[in-house]
């Protein structure tokens, strides 16, 4: 017998909605010709890569196509299976949660991201989802740079009961996580999660930022950062991938969370990362409220990426 859907299924399903439908659009009028030939694959080919999946992807789809399909029968619905089978694959050796073994407590999780990317809203979101799978968090307000950066922390952190380490605008973020070291450590806190100035307009200036925190850091805990997360938009399409690509040299991210994956019809873009960097997933954010944002199973995600989760 099926489990009856739960919301957050629902919620999967409704987040990649825009997605899917776009990749109906892309794959309408394809399926004229009785059986599946070459200009049939092309074209499936071509809808894929305009589905934001990234050519990698694509071509994969294309190949399996050929390998089961070829001058057999196919219509959308088999195209779409084939697809959810292979977005699976792709997505399951990075869909991993956060694991929070640090040993000695705290583990030190530096969050980085450009403007806008939902940095803020997603710190909340996972500090959220860490109580909620009874861990002690402390945040860091160390996006020193603008102060409603500061202020909006402030007021999640209260929303959601968590003690917050803030200072000035301008201030010096480095010594913000110094003093979050300290407190955590004394305090018993499991798991502090650093907000940082993620800027990529200036790289010079980030990694200035964030080596000047690693060293304040490897004073406290040689082992910290234990991750470097970075927050990235998914309707910002193929330029989401630059910015891993940036991030990844300038900071060393360790693994990404993908958010706004609900606002748009380029949710492709997580497949294309999975393919082309294999960066560990750590969460996937599909709306604004608190528990919108959790980890995520790459079988029900794939299928709702390639809609047929119905
Ligand atoms: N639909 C949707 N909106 C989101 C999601 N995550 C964040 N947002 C929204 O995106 C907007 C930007 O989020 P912030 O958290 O302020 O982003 P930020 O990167 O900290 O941005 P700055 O504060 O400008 O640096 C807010 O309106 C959030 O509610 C998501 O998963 N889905």
């Amino acid at each position: 017998m099926t489990q009856p859907p739960t919301p957050w299924h629902q919620k999967i399903v409704g987040g990649f909605r825009r997605t899917s439908d776009k990749l109906g659009e892309n794959l309408t009028g394809l399926f004229t010709k009785a059986t599946l030939d070459r200009e049939t694959l092309d074209g499936i080919e071509e809808a894929l890569i305009a589905s934001d999946l990234g050519p990698a992807t694509a071509a994969r789809i294309r190949n399996r196509l050929a390998d089961e399909r070829y001058e057999k029968g196919i219509d959308e619905q088999g195209v779409r299976a084939v697809m959810a089978n292979e977005i699976a694959r792709i997505l399951a050796p990075v869909a991993k949660p956060l694991e929070i073994e640090a040993f000695p407590r705290p583990q030190v999780i530096l969050v980085i991201g450009v403007n806008g990317s939902g940095k803020t809203t997603t710190i909340a979101k996972l500090a959220h989802l860490l109580q909620e799978q009874d861990y002690s968090v402390m945040l860091v307000a160390g996006d020193t740079f603008r102060a409603a950066a500061i202020g909006q922390l402030k007021v999640w952190a209260e929303r959601i009961g968590v003690p917050i380490i803030s200072g000035k605008e301008g201030g010096d973020a480095a010594g913000l996580v110094y003093e979050g070291v300290k407190q955590g450590t004394a305090t018993g806190i499991d798991v502090l999660i650093v907000d940082t100035a993620g800027r990529l307009q200036n790289k010079a200036g980030l990694m200035d930022e964030l080596s000047k925190i690693r060293r304040v850091l490897g004073r406290l805990n040689p082992a910290a950062p234990h991750d470097v997360v970075l927050v990235l938009d998914a309707t910002t399409g193929q330029n989401g991938l630059n910015q891993i690509e940036v991030f990844r040299e300038t900071a060393g991210v360790t693994g990404l969370v993908m958010t706004k994956l609900d606002g748009t019809a380029r949710g492709g873009l997580l497949v294309a990362a999975a393919e082309k960097f294999g960066l560990p997933v750590h969460a996937i954010g599909i709306g604004e409220g608190v528990d919108d944002l959790r980890p995520f199973d790459a079988e029900e995600v794939a299928r709702a990426i390639a809609g047929v989760s119905e």
